[in-house]
This record gives structure tokens, sequence and C-alpha cells, in this order.
């Protein structure tokens, strides 16, 4: 089984807020994969989205050291087991595979995540949920997940509407499935307040979904409230919440 990654470190969980389903402020161990469908302008990753390009993989020998060990892509699941267990301090809340976009690697993501729950870790899925047959394959062992809605203003793919479509599809497998999930919407200066409502009005009933800035910032705090106030007028007050990249802050990975 081979894995194209980009990178495996360990650190907080920066994102997700106080929402049900949330890892923030968590310790997590990271296995970023390399590649990705589609391409968020503001993408924090977009160096690992031409998988082809991503001749290496890098793991953190020490974490918070800065100080990384490089290997050649592909991965063997084993080797990266061997890296995972190498960085896990005693406190690891779960593992979370992130990219790029995890899920195009489906069958090499489920056989990692196996080993992961039989070594008795929990699994966190960090994706843009824009394959939802795909994540029905794995949803039995994704412990929690965050699902991207990209707004239009991510301008991700052409259909935008289309992806939001399948990303809550993704939302309602994993549910079903007993994951705890919860959606994240990464908002901006031009992000439209009837599509937050819209957003809002798909995950009523089904999922509490966070508000998370673009970095950098540039929406008003204004618009912040607005969006935070429409969203909450239709999933409930318990439902919403706000999410930073609260590990760009501590300035680390
Ligand atoms: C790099 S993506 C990888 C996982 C998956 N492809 C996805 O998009 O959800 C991980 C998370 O980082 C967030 N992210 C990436 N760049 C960002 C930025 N500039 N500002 C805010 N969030 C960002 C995405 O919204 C996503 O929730
Ligand atoms: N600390 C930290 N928290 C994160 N939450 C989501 C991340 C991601 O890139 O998936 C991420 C990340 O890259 N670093
Ligand atoms: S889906 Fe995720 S990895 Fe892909 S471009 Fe968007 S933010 Fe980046
Ligand atoms: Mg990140």
């Amino acid at each position: 089984m081979k894995l194209v990654l980009a990178e495996i470190f360990n650190s907080w969980q920066g994102e997700g807020g106080s929402v049900e389903g949330s890892a923030f402020g968590r310790r997590q161990i990271f296995v970023r994969f390399a590649g990705c469908d589609l391409n968020c302008v503001w993408c924090d990753s977009r160096q690992f989205i031409d998988a082809s390009r991503v001749l290496q993989w890098r793991y953190e020998v020490e974490p918070f050291s800065g100080k990384f060990k490089y290997k050649s892509n592909p991965a063997s699941l084993d080797e990266v087991v061997e890296v995972i267990l190498s960085l896990d301090t005693g406190d690891i809340h779960s593992i979370s595979y992130t990219g790029g976009e995890p899920t195009l690697q489906i069958k090499p993501l489920m056989a990692l995540m196996e080993r992961m729950n039989e070594l008795g870790f929990k699994n966190f899925l960090e994706t843009h949920g824009g394959f939802p047959e795909k994540i029905a394959e794995i949803a039995h062992l994704v412990d929690y997940a965050s699902v991207d809605i990209k707004d239009e203003t991510a301008r991700a793919t052409e259909d935008w509407r289309d992806l939001i479509l399948r990303e809550v599809e993704s939302i309602k497998v994993l549910k079903k499935a007993g994951t705890k999930v919860y959606a994240k919407l990464v908002v901006t200066k031009d992000t439209k307040l009837e599509n937050v409502e819209w957003y809002a009005s798909l995950l009523k009933s089904l999922a509490p979904m966070v508000i998370q800035p673009k970095e950098p910032i540039d929406l008003t705090q204004n618009q912040l409230m607005e969006f935070y106030e429409a969203a909450a007028k239709i999933l409930g007050r318990e439902n919403v919440g706000l999410s930073f990249q609260v590990h760009k802050y501590l300035n680390v990975l």
C-alpha cells in the first residue's frame, strides 16, 4: 500500500472552535496527504496540490522543533505508522488526516485509519467533502470530521453549488456512521449573506457550523457578526461558532 504525502507533524489542532465534534486545542498528529482536485484561491497548502510535484514528504523529528527529515514519495504504510508512533507525545487526542485532499487516496487512507484505530488512536478527518461515495467507504473508521463548505468566493471549482450539495451529502454519510461531524465555512470580504443563509439552511438539524475567516483576515467585524447572526437564526444558537487558524498566531505547524 503506497501513500503520497506532504508531511507528518505533531501540533495542536488550531481550527474548529468550540462546536460539537471540534478537536480545537487538542494535541494531534497530522498526516498531510499530497494532491487535491480543487483550487481554493486562499489555500494555504497549495504547494501540495499537484501530487506529481511532491517528490518528497517530510516529518518533524521533534514536535515544534522545526527540524525535519525527508523521505521519497510514495511512502509505505509501515514507514508512515512508524513515523506517527515516533511523534506520539502520549497526549494525542486523535490523528488528523488532511492535505491536499486525503479522500483522493481513499484506499491508502482507509488502510492507515484501520492501523491507527487498531493501535488505539481516534481518527479525525479534514476534508472538502466533495466525494460522499468515497467517504462512505471510510465513514465507519472516522471518529471526528471537519467538512469544509466551500463558499462561492473560494472559487474552488466551476460548479460550486453542486460541490456544496456533495459536501452536505458527505456530512449526512458521516453522521449516519456515528462520526462527530461539523461543517467549516471559510468566509471572505466578498462572501454574500444570502449564501451564508443557504448553507445554514442545508445544515439545519444536521450538523453545527463554524465560521472561519480566511487568513489573512480581510472581512470586517461587522460582516462576521452579520454572518454569525444569520447562521444562528437558522441553525440555532447552539450550532454556530467562530473558528480562527490559531496555529498561525502561535507560529506552529
Ligand atoms: C488545507 S485544507 C486540507 C483539507 C481539505 N482539502 C479541505 O479543504 O478541507 C485544511 C483546512 O485549512 C483551511 N484553510 C486553508 N487555507 C486557509 C486560509 N487561507 N484561511 C483559512 N482557512 C484555510 C481549509 O478551509 C480547511 O478547513
Ligand atoms: N495546527 C494546525 N491545525 C490545523 N487544523 C487544520 C489544519 C489543516 O491544514 O488541515 C491544520 C494545520 O495545518 N495545523
Ligand atoms: S480543497 Fe483543501 S487542499 Fe484543496 S485547494 Fe481547497 S483548501 Fe486547499
Ligand atoms: Mg493547515
